[in-house]
Parts: C-alpha cells; sequence; structure tokens
C-alpha cells in the first residue's frame, strides 16, 4: 500500500445505506484534510435495487473494483420485498464476506457517554466487549445451497480447523491489545452449543488449543442460550466474544439493544488480505427516506477502517484520524446530541455536522 494514499470502495447499498454513507463521506472528507492522509473513493453500484433494475445484485465489475480498493466501506444491502426467485433476499454482502474470505465479524459493542443504556444499573454505562462473527462459515455456509424439497427444508453448519483457529487467534490477539489499552487482564470467551451439537465440541477443542498458545489471556467458554441472558444479565462482564456466524448475526442485535440500537452498532469483516466495514444494520425500510438514520454506526466503522489501514502500514495520521473521529462522536453525544432512534431530534445530517465540528469542519 502506498504510504499515506488509500483507495476506498464503497458500496452504499440500498435504503439508509445510501443516506449513513454519504453522511459518512461527509466527514471524512475534513478529516483527512485535516490529518494530511489521501483518502480517494469511487462508488460502486450493487445492492436490492441495482438487482430490481439489470437483473444483476453484484456486478462482476463492482466486485472486483472492490477486491482491488485498499478498504471497502460498506451501507447496507437488501429490501424485503425483491427476493431471487428461490424466496430470499439479495445480499451481496454476503458474497463479499465468503470471496474475500473475511472470516472475522469484529463488531464493537461500547456505551457512548449520553447516549441512553437499556439497562437501568450504573454499570451498563461500562458496557465495552467484542462479538466476533465468524463470517464465512457456520449456518451461513448453507447459504443459497439448503435442499428444499415439497416436504422438508434442510440447511448444514459447517465449522473448519483452519478457519475457528484463525478465528481464535484474531480473538485472543484483539483481548491482548484491549488488555494492554485498559490495563487489565483479557478475556476471550467463546459463544457456542457444545453441550447438543458435534460441530461446536468440535469448535470449542480447535479454541481450547489456540488458547493455550495465549496463557496471559483468559479463556472461558458460554453456551449461546445463557449467553443470550447473561449479555442481558451483566453485559459489562464480557470481554471478547468469538462465535459462530448465525450465533453472532443474532447476539449482535441483541447487544446493539443494549446501547441505543442499530444506529450504534458499528462493524468491520476483516480477513487475511481485505476488509469491509459497514454498520451492523441493514437498510431499515421503516425509517428510509425519511433523513433520520443515525449514521453513527456508520461513522463508528469508518474510524475502525482508518485504524485497520493504518495497522496495514497506511501511515499514523490514520490513526490519528481514527482516534480523532471516534473521540468526536463520543464528544458530540456527551455535549447533547440526540439521534431520532433514542427520542430526540437529529437526523442524519445533523449528527455528520455535530461530529466534523468536534475537530473544527
Ligand atoms: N449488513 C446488511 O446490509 C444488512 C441488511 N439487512 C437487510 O435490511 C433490510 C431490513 O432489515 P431489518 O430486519 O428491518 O433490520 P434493520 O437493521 O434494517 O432495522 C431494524 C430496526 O433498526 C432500526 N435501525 C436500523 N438502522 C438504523 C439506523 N442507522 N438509525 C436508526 N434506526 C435504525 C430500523 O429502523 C428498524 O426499526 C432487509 O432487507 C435485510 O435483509 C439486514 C441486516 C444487515
Ligand atoms: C444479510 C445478513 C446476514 C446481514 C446481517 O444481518 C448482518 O450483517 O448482520
Ligand atoms: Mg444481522
Amino acid at each position: 500500500m502506498a504510504s499515506n494514499t488509500v483507495r476506498i470502495a464503497v458500496l452504499p447499498g440500498d435504503g439508509i445505506g445510501t443516506e449513513v454513507t454519504e453522511a459518512t463521506l461527509g466527514v471524512l472528507e475534513p478529516l483527512a484534510k485535516r490529518h494530511g492522509i489521501g483518502i480517494s473513493t469511487e462508488t460502486l453500484a450493487a445492492g436490492a435495487f441495482h438487482y430490481q433494475a439489470t437483473g444483476d445484485a453484484f456486478p462482476e465489475a463492482s466486485f472486483r473494483a472492490a477486491e482491488a480498493a485498499d478498504a471497502i466501506l460498506l451501507g447496507a444491502m437488501g429490501w424485503p420485498g425483491i427476493r431471487k426467485a428461490d424466496g430470499t433476499e439479495i445480499a451481496p454482502q454476503l458474497d463479499l464476506r465468503f470471496r474475500l474470505k473475511l472470516y472475522a465479524g469484529v463488531r464493537p459493542v461500547r456505551a457512548i457517554p449520553g447516549v441512553p443504556v437499556a439497562l437501568a444499573d450504573p454499570r451498563a454505562a461500562g458496557i465495552d466487549f467484542v462479538l466476533i462473527r465468524e463470517s464465512t462459515e457456520g449456518l451461513f455456509h448453507s447459504s443459497g445451497k439448503g435442499l428444499v424439497t415439497e416436504d422438508y427444508a434442510e440447511e448444514t453448519l459447517r465449522i473448519t480447523r483452519a478457519t475457528t483457529e484463525k478465528l481464535s487467534r484474531f480473538a485472543f490477539r484483539l483481548a491482548e491489545r484491549r488488555a494492554a489499552k485498559r490495563g487489565r487482564k483479557g478475556r476471550v470467551t467463546l459463544v457456542d452449543k457444545a453441550n447438543v451439537f458435534r460441530a461446536f465440541a468440535f469448535m470449542r477443542g480447535v479454541f481450547d488449543g489456540v488458547a493455550r498458545e495465549f496463557p496471559a489471556v483468559e479463556s472461558a467458554h458460554h453456551y449461546v442460550d445463557a449467553m443470550a441472558l447473561d449479555l442481558v444479565r451483566h453485559p459489562w462482564a464480557f470481554d471478547v466474544l468469538p462465535t459462530e456466524n448465525m450465533f453472532g448475526d443474532i447476539l449482535s442485535d441483541l447487544a446493539a439493544g443494549l446501547v441505543g440500537g442499530m444506529g450504534f452498532s458499528p462493524s468491520a469483516d476483516i480477513g487475511d488480505d481485505h476488509a469491509v466495514f459497514q454498520p451492523a444494520h441493514g437498510t431499515a425500510p421503516d425509517i428510509a427516506g425519511k433523513g433520520i438514520a443515525n449514521p453513527t454506526a456508520t461513522l463508528l466503522s469508518a474510524a475502525m477502517m482508518l485504524d485497520w489501514l493504518a495497522a496495514r502500514g497506511a501511515g499514523q495520521g490514520f490513526a490519528d484520524a481514527a482516534a480523532e473521529l471516534e473521540a468526536a462522536v463520543d464528544g458530540a453525544f456527551a455535549a447533547g446530541l440526540r439521534t431520532a432512534d433514542i427520542g430526540g431530534p437529529d437526523g442524519t445530517a445533523a449528527v455528520a455536522r455535530a461530529v466534523a465540528a468536534r475537530f473544527g469542519a
């Protein structure tokens, strides 16, 4: 990667995906100028409405351009009324995860000062954990391949040693970095269903093997049903939570609900060579076109992107810009910004303005 200049492929997608992406690009521009970092963007077509118009949800040219970019910023894709012949929805974001082997779906869940949390316990203000949703296999391995007959339907879950090892190492390394920052011991808790399914007993065995490589980090296991309970009972107790694809999909929405909703839930799908940064939410047909979508999740995803680019050699300016963007989001809410999803008056553009104003734009 050429130092200090990066190419970002932008896939706005459908519904509020386009709105939160536009707001985020509007913040990235002055941020890049301020830090003297070069960011060029190329907007690419893909999504449900593109499928409706052309019959192609994800043109190969868009995929190739995304693959060639230094990083990919994605809004959201899919629309409930636009379906393929098999009854499922359009989801090019899944193609990206599979084709670019983005096994680590990193979904940080953090209480932002000023944003109401769902729990009355004062410890909820300290919610700060990271779900790592394996994003290339698990039950989603079966997507588009399930068997459907007149009388029954069947989908298969797949767990591999190679991906579980990578996922586990990613989780332990993240826990090490978080421990260094927070000055406390890291803890990685595998979320599985090893009491019932052999595939999860296998996953647990592989995870335990990797855990032995990281003696300074605590390791634990939790069944997914109990984790759904405990994320509501005491979410502040968790640190890094790797899990299977479908479990992570479900738990990440639950977790978002703890800290203000989907509008506050960033994510990054990271592989060995590529990464996609996108909010964990969808296209929100119920609020699309109204100018009230909360772009915070996308802004925080963009901060994760800048940080990831810095770690890959783009330069310290990217790390500084990432830190400033996250601080600007926190600062804006601490200063009274209130989005519609938490009952406030501030729409998409107002959030972008308030965040950019924190760093003088
Ligand atoms: N990564 C992606 O691109 C995803 C795409 N989808 C697709 O999106 C479409 C809608 O799916 P839903 O199940 O309704 O999930 P959703 O995440 O779009 O919406 C769930 C709820 O959260 C709210 N919400 C979501 N993002 C918000 C934001 N930024 N600001 C304020 N409120 C927000 C919505 O208004 C809705 O009440 C479907 O076609 C689905 O397949 C769903 C999830 C992720
Ligand atoms: C197409 C879906 C898997 C998208 C989704 O729900 C997600 O990324 O969380
Ligand atoms: Mg989801």
